[in-house]
């Protein structure tokens, strides 16, 4: 979309798995205020293009950028301060509170200190007002619900200060509620001028609440451009069908 800054990027990046090519030159931009959403069938390289754009692999061939320059350029501080990642079902092995979890956040700027300054302190509770999650903040963070924990998990990403947001399959065994907040939140988020980009199993809703969508097919986009135009029902067969039909790839 016009005026919007381009935050991070890929430029003609492939990438292999083993020595099979699973992501083939991809070129795309993510940009502030939008929100992207991923999709394509089990095995397309989803996750692999966001391990990619949070810098936790490098590219066979192109590169990633982020504001502008290699990602490899960027202290995995930097990258931190700027890319933030709500990963799938994450359950941590101790029951650490809501406002502890909130506050690992804020080790990308205080990654040495014994405990948290007051500055970090009141970045984590301003944090969990924006997502409406105060209440939960001394619950353990273990005993709260899949839509409380996605919530937890924003609010530490907001605490991280990043202005990119990276999901993986957020709604996720979230129910009808939930996934309602949540979206309503992201878009908030994008609102507020946040890159936010998510795997997605669920077209529908992605039609229906993202901005855009980029489409992968056997590692290759297959469509790139706003969500509802991108998600309509005959590019949806073709982006789901068995891999032995004879598709043009
Ligand atoms: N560590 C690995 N070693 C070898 N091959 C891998 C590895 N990780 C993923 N792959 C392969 O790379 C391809 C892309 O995998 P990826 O996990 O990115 O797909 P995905 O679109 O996220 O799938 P899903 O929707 O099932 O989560 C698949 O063919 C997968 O088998």
């Amino acid at each position: 979309m016009a005026g919007m800054s381009v935050v991070l990027c890929m430029d003609h990046v492939s990438f292999s798995h083993a020595g099979r090519i699973v992501l083939h030159d991809l070129s795309f931009g993510i940009r502030a205020g939008e929100m992207t959403a991923l999709l394509g069938h089990n095995g397309a390289g989803k996750t692999t293009l966001l391990r990619l754009l949070l810098g936790l692999a490098r590219p066979g061939a192109g590169q990633v950028l982020l504001e502008g320059q290699p990602m490899q350029a960027w202290s995995r501080r930097e990258v931190a301060r700027r890319i933030a990642y709500v990963p799938q079902g994450h359950v941590p092995l101790f029951p650490y509170s809501v406002r502890d979890i909130v506050g690992m956040g804020r080790l990308a700027e205080t990654p040495f200190a014994p405990g948290l300054h007051r500055h970090d302190r009141d970045e984590v509770t301003h944090a969990l007002h924006a997502l409406g999650i105060i209440h939960l903040a001394d619950r353990p963070y273990t005993e709260l619900s899949g839509g409380e924990r996605q919530a937890a998990l924003l609010a530490r990403a907001l605490a991280q200060g990043a202005r990119t947001l990276i999901l993986d399959e957020p709604e996720t065994g979230l129910d009808y509620g939930q996934k309602q907040r949540l979206y309503a939140l992201l878009q908030k988020l994008a609102t507020q001028g946040h890159a936010i980009v998510a795997t997605t199993h669920d077209p529908l809703a992605a039609a229906r609440v993202f901005d855009r969508a980029i489409a992968l097919r056997q590692g290759r986009i297959m469509a790139d451009g706003p969500a509802a135009d991108v998600l309509e029902p005959s590019m949806l067969e073709r982006l789901y069908a068995p891999r032995e039909t004879s598709i043009q790839e």
